[in-house]
């Protein structure tokens, strides 16, 4: 038996008082039907009330309690385009290219309006790599990833420093070792501050990381590619902000080894393959980004299917949704879905492929909030032996389904191994 567990990043959205979301405004037809031969239900990805990022999120519907397992965001980015950080003397952060009033340090945009290219990402990117920090003690390396997405790792050659350190993001705040999304967030660059101040290496990486910061500010804005972008009325991609950082990679027990079984991915962002990596999994690459969506989408799908010839579970992750979400684009949500139906799940059906289904979110991306939430997430399965509800896809139907609510995204998959295989 083969199990294809579908991803779809922050679909799941808040119905409005008609009861409706994306999910049910969309022509899903190919979505539908498996559904309704199949069993939903909901699940909170951390448990009730907290608004997960997607790499938390992800570890959790995986099958790792993120309270237990989750070292931050930045190891997992970095490890997801080949850099493992250096344990103690480096700690990584998720970052974002942005675009800030250099003189007031007003964020006006988080990602540069959506409009840098990730070659664009890259020529900056080298502008302050390798940059020096502490006088010599310490260094920054920045990779650019795709799109406004990048890892900055900050280094010390000798003595320690620690992830434990807050985000100059001001829309994602740290608790405990997560970030949770703010909702309406504060529009100031923020200063990056130890969490453990008593902790000198708490404290030293926030000192090198504000330094970078600054040196990253004063060296973009008189970059070439900057001033090209400005005449052509371009957003400048003038700082880089800083989030989730973390020293270390989680230790966990490899997915195969947790549940007996192969997994592999697909994964279209940096972060969903580092979690794939750090999880032990087979990851099949995919390599279209700007280009029609039926195109990436269909590479996608290929992907899939021979990732699904050597293993038993094919983890995949497609972004979609949740850019539209988080730009509080309703129109665009509902494509984003009615795409993947159409290019993606329709495959599925009209090649009979006869395994079994599992479909939800990483968590909710309602597009009124513009940003990720705490809603019960729906989710949906389809296999041989499992009874149809006869519902289609979205939260309402999901909130009456057999397959009940999940208190947390980590109780999903050794329930699902019981009922496939
Ligand atoms: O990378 C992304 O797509 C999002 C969510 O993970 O991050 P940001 O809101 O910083 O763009």
């Amino acid at each position: 038996m083969k199990l294809l567990f579908l991803v779809l990043d922050g679909a799941a959205d808040r119905p409005n008082e008609r009861g409706e979301t994306p999910l049910s405004m969309a022509k899903k037809p190919n979505l539908d039907s498996l559904a309704v031969q199949g069993a939903l239900g909901l699940h909170y990805p951390l448990g009730v009330g907290k608004a997960p990022e997607s790499d938390a999120a992800v570890l959790s519907i995986l099958g790792y309690d993120p309270d237990k397992y989750y070292t931050g965001r930045g190891p997992l980015e970095a490890l997801g385009v080949g850099y493992r950080v250096k344990e103690g003397y480096e700690v990584a952060f998720r970052a974002n290219f942005a675009t800030i009033n250099p003189e007031s340090r007003i964020i006006l945009d988080r990602r540069v309006g959506r409009s840098l290219e990730s070659w664009e990402a890259q020529e900056l990117a080298k502008a302050v790599d390798g940059i020096e920090l502490g006088g010599g003690l310490g260094y920054a390396r920045v990779m650019a990833t795709i799109g406004h997405r990048a890892v900055v790792i900050i280094g010390v050659k000798s003595g320690r420093l620690s992830g434990d350190v807050t985000n100059n993001d001001p829309a994602y705040v740290r608790v405990g070792k997560v970030s949770v999304a703010v909702p309406n967030p504060d529009n100031k660059l923020a200063q990056i501050r130890p969490l453990n101040p008593q902790d000198e290496a708490s404290s030293l990486t926030a000192r090198l990381a504000n330094e970078f910061v600054d040196k990253v500010i004063s060296i973009l804005k008189d970059h070439p590619l900057n001033k090209e972008r400005a005449r052509k009325g371009l957003l400048q991609a003038n700082v880089i902000l800083m989030r989730d950082a973390g020293d270390s990679l989680p230790k966990v027990t490899p997915i195969n080894q947790l549940y007996g079984l192969k997994f592999g991915a697909v994964a279209e962002m940096p972060v969903e393959r580092g979690i794939a990596r750090a999880l032990g999994m087979d990851i099949e690459e995919v390599k279209l980004y700007n280009a029609p969506k039926d195109e990436v989408l269909s590479e996608r799908f290929e992907a899939t299917m021979r990732l699904l010839e050597r293993v038993d579970v094919a983890y995949v992750h497609l972004k979609g949704p949740d850019e539209p979400g988080h730009d509080g684009d309703l129109k665009g949500k509902v494509k984003a879905i009615e795409d993947i139906d159409e290019y993606y799940v329709a495959r599925l059906i009209k090649g009979n492929w006869d395994g079994s289904i599992l479909v939800t979110s990483d968590h909710a991306t309602p597009w009124s909030l513009k940003a990720h939430s705490d809603d019960p997430v729906p989710i949906m399965l389809k296999s041989s032996r499992v009874k149809a509800d006869g519902l289609t896809f979205n939260e309402v139907n999901a909130s009456k389904g057999s397959l009940g609510r999940f208190e947390y995204g980590w109780l999903i998959m050794s329930r699902v191994k019981g009922l496939v295989f």
